[in-house]
């Protein structure tokens, strides 16, 4: 066990649904377009997370054989969908999983369409995660959840969807105050979002379909 000093090492759940059904609100653009960026998104979310220094693994829960194989070629590792089950039952079945083969480790749910997400910025959150229970950080536009963390010992408790900021508030877990973490919170729904990603910076994958890069 570490040292109540020592920061944790954390495993990190990061779901990405099939890329046919992700990212409805681009729906100004074609399929395939909105296909190539929800990949892009979740490839630069899960590099970021890889490299940063406090996340011991990545577990990406999909059902999409192109999202499979570019998180296997990051080094991330990957688990199935749960066929009927909502995104909460998900990260709640695979969190459990991670704690029967890893009892005391420290769990985050991560959602995957952060593209303008920074390493430092979730060691940050993760950090601020250690120090209580349960503890989320809320989306850009402050009625969403992009990072849900839960320390040995305790159940993430996912409460995603809308108004989750809200949702888990109530059920006990911690608004964490990373400093500034303008990626983190940055998720991307609309184009709107995709433009202010742009400014913040856009991770490699994204940023080769949006600027040719
Ligand atoms: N594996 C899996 N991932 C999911 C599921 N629902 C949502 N996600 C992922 O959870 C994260 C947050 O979801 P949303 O922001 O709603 O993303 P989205 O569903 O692609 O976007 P919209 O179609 O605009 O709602 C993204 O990484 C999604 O890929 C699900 O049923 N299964
Ligand atoms: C799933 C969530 O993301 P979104 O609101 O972007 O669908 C959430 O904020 O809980």
């Amino acid at each position: 066990m570490p040292s109540p000093s020592s920061p944790l090492d954390w495993v990190v759940v990061a779901p990405v649904k099939r890329l046919d059904r992700a990212k409805t609100r681009l729906s100004g653009r074609p399929a395939p377009e909105r296909r190539s960026l929800a990949l892009a998104f979740a490839v630069d979310t899960v590099r970021a997370a890889l490299a940063c220094e406090r996340v011991r693994s990545v577990v990406v829960a999909s059902d999409d054989a192109e999202v499979r194989s570019a998180v296997s070629g990051l080094g991330a590792r990957w688990v199935p969908d749960i066929e009927g089950a909502g995104l909460n039952e998900l990260v709640e079945a695979v969190a459990a999983q991670l704690r029967l083969e890893q009892p005391d480790v420290a769990l985050a749910a991560l959602v995957a369409d952060l593209p303008a997400l920074r390493s430092d910025e979730l060691r940050r959150a993760l950090e601020a995660g250690g120090e209580v229970a349960r503890g989320f950080v809320a989306d850009a536009a402050g009625t969403g959840t992009t990072l849900l963390t839960a320390r040995p010992g305790s159940d993430l408790g996912p409460r995603f969807g809308p108004r989750s900021r809200a949702a888990h508030a109530a059920s006990g877990a911690v608004a964490l105050e990373p400093g500034p973490a303008p990626g983190l919170r940055r998720d991307v729904d609309t184009e709107v979002d995709l433009w202010d990603a742009g400014r913040l910076g856009l991770g490699p994958a994204t940023a080769a379909l949006v600027h040719g890069d």
